[in-house]
């Protein structure tokens, strides 16, 4: 893992901007993207630069269940507002949250991975360790799935909501081995409350109990970490 430990969310936006670029000139087609709150500095910056996306493809990660993407709490939504509104693909998929047959969509979704294999993807980390919406003791060899969300991550997500009563309980995650089949991987956690679960990924055994330390069985990943969540490497 090449960790790089940056001063605040707008150089770590820049370092994953460039990364991006780099990706783009060594012939990248296909960037699997995140929501939440950290990735959006890099968004910003890959938004305000001169990188060209029109011919490329993105693939989220994740969407919760029952919600549409109009809906303000989307992933779709948010990814239309913070990314493709101001720098479109060619074509963005995001799961579903409609679609109520789970087995359904993650047919569908997985198609979709299969036929764009990505390039580069970017993750952020959840308080659990958990990447995507891939919660402690989802199976390493897991494909896009539907996902019952633990109490901590809804507890977590409800700032966003009205209150915790309105945050969807269920998701569609693509799954870990459908993380790991990505060339290239940034992961980004900023903040002390990400501390420890960057320490687990990092310096942990690799468990299922903490999605993210089999990142460390990747042969390409980037960690961006700030002061307060690489503190208790
Ligand atoms: N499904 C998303 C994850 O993909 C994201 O990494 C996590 C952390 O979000 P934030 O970046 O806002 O801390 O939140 C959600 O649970």
């Amino acid at each position: 893992m090449d960790i790089k430990i940056v001063e605040n969310q707008l150089a770590g936006g820049r370092l994953g901007q460039q990364i991006f670029a780099d990706a783009l000139a060594q012939g990248a087609n296909v960037f699997g993207l995140a929501t939440g709150s950290t990735p959006i500095s890099i968004y910003d910056q890959i938004t305000a630069s001169d990188l060209d996306f029109s011919d490329k493809i993105s693939i989220n990660l994740d969407e919760y269940k029952g919600i549409s993407g109009t809906h303000p709490q989307s992933y779709r939504y948010f990814m239309d507002k913070h990314f493709f509104s101001k720098k479109p693909f060619k074509a963005s998929y995001v799961p579903n949250g409609l679609n109520p047959d789970g087995a359904d969509e993650a047919k569908k979704y997985d198609a979709i991975l299969a036929e764009y294999p990505r390039d580069l993807q970017i993750l952020g980390l959840g308080q659990n360790g958990h990447i995507g919406f891939n919660e402690p003791g989802t199976p390493f060899d897991s494909t896009t799935h539907e996902v019952e969300l633990t109490a901590s991550t809804i507890e977590a997500n409800a700032r966003f909501f009205d209150n915790e009563n309105e945050v969807p309980k269920q998701a569609y995650s693509m799954g870990i081995q459908s993380i790991m089949d990505a060339k290239q991987i940034l992961i980004v956690a900023y903040g002390q409350n990400k501390a420890a679960a960057v320490a687990s990924m990092i310096n942990g055994p690799v468990t299922e109990n903490v999605p993210a330390s089999i990142l460390q069985k990747h042969a390409n990943v980037t960690v961006i970490l700030d002061a307060d969540s690489a503190s208790q490497l």
